[in-house]
């Protein structure tokens, strides 16, 4: 069988999937990750029917880094028999200014990927470590790049530029987004779940680890909360979201503290788990009866409420509002406290359809549309390898 295999390395987690050619569409075969990196290692992966191929479990010293989980995942998919590789494609978090579109990779091309490696810590190392080791082990195949920042590269200058001196944005300065392919796939499912809405003015709430969220208008991102790093924006797991900048020279100045300090503080020891003090895990947060926990939990609602307003203002108001990502798609409290703060917007959320996680979830008369739309960054990867592979 002719497959796609998709790779999408995480900051905690290494996904992937496997898709059948058929034709000229991508259908999913396998799917898999290994979460809980360094934590909670667990590689578990099911067949399109939902068939448990495995489910293994390991100590946290056994698979406490992202090559580990490499070795754990490829000794396993080599036991799989009788599937041919056609090429592999793979979620690069940073393009930069000029990757708008996915591309084949070639030793060049890695070059410039690695410089946005400052750019993306927790991610771009990730991504490019399996790309380098694929291309050793299978030079004949083609590896392709499917890029976070693409779905965001048609911004307007004016929105996409920092107030600094005009230089710093030609120099790649800007405000890039992320969760492109999050976003990408999101429109095109709403574009089957909702025809009648889906040219409207929408936003949609990735929350998962890593958060943001986009203005969508005519199927096009016109906005989104992240910028120039995947830092900005809504406050996540373990990143704070948006900061003054005073805090960073401060810490630098005044505390004294190294480059790496301040980069390990603002992408590895902030967010969710700085302010619990305990985890950067939305569900250990709502078991917990920590006051902490729940100071976490309401500065996320509370900042998620204030991005939902300015992107409404970006959108010229609001009709539909989608929830996507691990956060989004499995925590129907989350969802009930951010609905209640888009009520000034016209959002009513339909309780029952929201336990129930269905896709819609709103009442009838709801002004604002609230959606609950899982996502698939894997599948949009498979679609751009094949189409791209196809056309070379
Ligand atoms: N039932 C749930 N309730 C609340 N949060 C959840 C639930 N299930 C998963 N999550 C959250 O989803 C996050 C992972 O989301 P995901 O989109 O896979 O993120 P990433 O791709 O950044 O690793 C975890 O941090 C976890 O807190
Ligand atoms: C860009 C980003 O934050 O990605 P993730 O949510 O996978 O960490
Ligand atoms: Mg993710």
């Amino acid at each position: 069988m002719d497959t796609i295999l998709v790779v999408n390395a995480g900051s905690s987690s290494l996904k992937f999937q496997i898709f059948e050619i058929a034709g000229s569409v991508p259908k999913r075969f396998i799917r898999g990750q290994i979460d809980g990196i360094g934590v909670r290692p667990r590689l578990t992966a099911s067949a399109a029917d939902g068939t448990v191929l495995v489910d293994r479990r390991y100590a946290p010293e056994a698979v406490d880094h992202l090559p580990a989980a490499i070795a754990e995942t490829r000794a396993w998919l080599l036991t799989l028999r009788g599937i041919t590789l056609r090429a592999t494609g793979h979620r690069v978090v940073h393009g930069g200014p000029d990757f708008a579109t996915p591309v084949l990779i070639d030793h060049a091309i890695l070059d410039k990927l690695a410089a946005f490696q400052e750019l993306a810590p927790l991610h771009q190392p990730n991504n490019l470590a399996p790309i380098r080791l694929a291309m050793e082990i299978n030079p004949d195949v083609p590896q392709v790049a499917c890029f976070d920042t693409a779905f965001h590269r048609g911004h307007a200058p004016h929105t996409d530029c920092y107030a600094l001196p005009w230089d710093y944005y030609e120099h790649g300065v800007r405000r890039y987004g992320f969760h492109g392919l999050s976003y990408e796939y999101i429109a095109e499912r709403l574009a089957e779940v909702a025809p009648g809405i889906a040219g409207g003015r929408i936003i949609i709430a990735h929350l998962g680890s890593g958060a943001s969220m986009c203005a969508l208008k005519d199927g096009r991102s016109l906005e989104t909360t992240m910028g120039f790093t995947a830092l900005d924006g809504l406050p996540m797991s373990t990143r704070p979201g948006q900061i003054d900048p005073g805090v960073v020279l401060y810490l630098l100045d005044h505390r004294g503290m190294t480059v790496k300090e301040v980069t390990d503080l603002l992408y590895r020891a902030s967010g969710l788990k700085g302010l619990s003090g305990t985890s950067g895990d939305m569900r250990d947060l709502l078991a917990s009866d920590d006051p902490r926990a729940a100071i976490a939990i309401s500065h996320f609602i509370h900042r998620c409420a204030l991005s939902s307003g300015m992107l409404a203002a970006a959108l010229g108001g609001l009709d539909a509002f989608v929830f996507t990502a691990g956060v989004g798609e499995n925590s129907p409290p989350i969802r009930a406290r951010i609905a209640e703060r888009l009520g000034w917007l016209g959002a009513e959320l339909d309780p029952a359809a929201n336990e129930a996680g269905r896709t819609g979830i709103s009442t009838p008369q709801s002004r604002v549309a609230l959606y609950v739309l899982p996502t698939d960054e894997e599948l949009m990867i498979a679609r751009h390898t094949l189409a791209l592979i196809m056309a070379s």
